[in-house]
């Protein structure tokens, strides 16, 4: 059955009744369940997946090619071309500015976006469409504002943004919303995205609204969550329960910017498509993993936030542990979502909970350096006094399956540190019986070989080797197999954004999270985040742009472990 005919269907129904998408699908059958109006402009809308099919039917991906006729009484005959209608719900907040807007001017650039499309902002701030354009204009800090033609191109995309105030519990407001889509919509089958780029506690309200007063009648509607989701096991799985009463599974696509990052996606690309690694990917040849992330300045504006959250919540159960599950999990069957997520998920339900013995919390304290002085993080006012909240954390994680029992993945995240940075260090185990044993000195560690995977900045990917320097002597060295990213490709790297944002616009669920892994990664962290609370356990106090506390040096020799970025390499 055709959407079409379920949305005549639904003329005649909701003359009498607004409908309330708790529907479920028993193979083409579809249920819905009817509440008496509320709002005029509620409307029939079938649970539908997101690519706009019924959830049991196939699959329509717009591809930008072939486009079916559509015929309907009402509508006549016509090419049904479609639209992207992309809301940015908090268009006035700084991720919007900051990722958001330059991501999808990027894409347009690049001629990514479909050739019918509409930015919309929502936010409360009462804001003109040329105050909007003036915003987005000012912020164009992506990474094609150097290139050619960027001015003209920039003239072009902001034309195609407006501006809607609207508040995030109203119905009626996206209503409104609603009626502005349709007209620059011109009849065109329309998809619609909604970019939540909003404080949680409003996720579930603009959900409701936009959902019931402003889906698309006929295409696709998805939703783009942005992380925190929840806090802990039972607020997450809160989260999910009440999306899901306004949309299918299908229809979120709870966002981690960190899986859209080259670097990240390439994992897949090296373990898979090269023989040298796959074989050596386990705890046969491999010793302790490492999923490092730094960053050089502290919470500066969005204390009030971290507060609540902290670095565990804020870096370690979601984008470490992202890595770790791309870097752990079997081959997928293939390199559909699905299969992808199926392995993923796997790997999160093989680990062990963490326990408080395993981490060590940390929080930055004001230093001064070179004549200039860095706050401590209680400095911040929007950061309540004697806050315990860790800025810092380093913990050791197991996988119990397989492949990798006994193998520590270490993790560590860090504010105000030295130095910005995300990579992943693989040490490998000791040669046996090495015949060039006696040239290492008694530190066999440092003559083991590493692979590091530079997230950022300076994307590469290099192998530490040993090797003899040149000469007529026999002295060896520690030497990187160098895959440097700006050396060997002139094209410019994407803003994660960009791969993410043009994945939900194509209905590509691969980088985004499902709810199980959701489920599964807090089910790993929540018993010890529940136990730094009610304990209020005391972070190590370590200087603003230093590397850390000592204590994280500890937790890793607990595991016969170095962390690597310690150590001066120079690639
Ligand atoms: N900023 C970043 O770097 C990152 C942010 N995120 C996540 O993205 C989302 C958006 O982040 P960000 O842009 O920093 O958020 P902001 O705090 O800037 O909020 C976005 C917008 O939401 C509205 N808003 C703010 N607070 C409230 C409130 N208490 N009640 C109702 N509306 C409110 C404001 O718009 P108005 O008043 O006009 O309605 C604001 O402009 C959050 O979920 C955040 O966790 C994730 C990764 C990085
Ligand atoms: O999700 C978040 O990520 C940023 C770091 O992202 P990056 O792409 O710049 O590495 C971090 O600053 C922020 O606290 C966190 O919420």
């Amino acid at each position: 059955m055709t959407n079409l005919r379920f949305f005549h269907l639904h003329s005649y129904i909701s003359s009498a009744f607004s409908t309330h998408r708790e529907g479920s699908f028993s193979g083409n059958r579809e249920l819905v369940t009817l509440t008496p109006r509320r709002n005029q402009c509620w409307r029939f809308s079938p649970l539908k997946s997101s690519n706009g099919s019924p959830l049991a039917g196939a699959s329509w991906k717009d591809d930008g090619k072939e486009r079916p006729v559509v015929k309907g009484p009402d509508m006549g005959s016509q090419l049904a071309e479609s639209t992207v209608s992309i809301t940015v719900v908090g268009a006035s907040g700084d991720l919007a500015k900051k990722k958001i807007f330059p991501a999808l001017f990027a894409l347009f650039y690049e001629d990514y976006l479909p050739k019918h499309f509409t930015v919309f902002g929502y936010a409360r701030s009462k804001l003109t469409d040329e105050e909007l354009r003036d915003t987005i204009g000012q912020t164009l800090t992506c990474r094609v504002n150097k290139r050619e033609n960027c001015g003209d191109k920039m003239e072009q995309f902001l034309k195609r943004c407006f501006y809607h105030s609207g508040q995030y519990g109203s119905e009626v407001d996206f209503c409104k919303l609603d009626e502005k889509l349709k007209e620059k919509e011109e009849g065109k089958i329309p998809n619609r995205l909604f970019y939540l780029s909003i404080p949680p506690n409003i996720f579930v309200d603009v959900v409701r609204g936009a959902s019931r007063s402003a889906s698309s009648p006929n295409g696709w509607t998805r939703f783009i969550v942005e992380k925190p989701f929840g806090r802990d096991s039972e607020s997450s799985s809160e989260l999910t329960r009440c999306l899901k009463m306004y949309l299918a599974e299908d229809q979120i696509f709870r966002i981690d910017h960190y899986l859209g990052k080259e670097l990240v996606e390439n994992l897949s690309v090296l373990r898979f498509s090269n023989l040298v690694f796959e074989p050596l990917w386990s705890r046969n040849y491999i010793r302790n993993v490492q999923l490092i992330f730094s960053e050089d300045f502290g919470t500066e504006g969005r204390g009030g936030y971290f507060d609540h959250y902290g670095i565990i919540r804020d870096i370690m159960q979601n984008h470490l542990l992202q890595i770790l599950a791309l870097f752990a999990m079997e081959t997928p069957v293939s390199l559909d979502a699905e299969d992808i997520r199926n392995e993923k998920v796997k790997v999160l339900r093989s680990m062990r909970v963490l326990k408080l013995d395993d981490v060590v919390v940390g929080q930055y304290k004001g230093h001064t350096k070179g004549g200039k002085s860095y706050p401590a993080y209680t400095d911040d006012p929007t950061v309540p006094k004697g806050s315990v909240t860790p800025t810092f954390a380093a913990a050791a994680l197991f996988i119990d399956n397989a492949r990798w029992d006994g193998v520590p993945f270490l993790m560590k995240a860090g504010k105000a540190l030295y130095r910005r940075g995300a990579e992943i260090r693989v040490q490998f185990r000791h040669v046996p019986g090495n015949l060039y044993k006696g040239k290492f000195g008694t530190d066999l560690d440092k003559a083991t070989n590493e692979l590091v995977i530079r997230v950022q900045p300076d994307e590469a990917i290099y192998l530490k080797i040993n090797n003899k320097i040149p000469g007529l002597g026999m002295r060896l060295d520690s030497s990187n197999l160098n895959l440097h990213y700006s050396e060997r490709y002139s094209r410019e790297i994407p803003d994660a954004y960009e791969r993410l944002l043009l994945d939900a616009i194509e209905g590509e669920r691969r980088l985004f999270i499902r709810s199980d892994e959701l489920d599964a990664a807090w089910a790993i962290f929540s018993p010890l985040l529940r136990e730094l609370e009610e304990k209020r356990v005391a972070p190590e106090l370590y200087p603003y742009g230093s590397r850390g506390p000592v204590g994280a040096h500890y937790l890793a020799a607990k595991y016969n472990v170095r962390w690597g970025d310690l150590t001066t390499d120079s690639s």
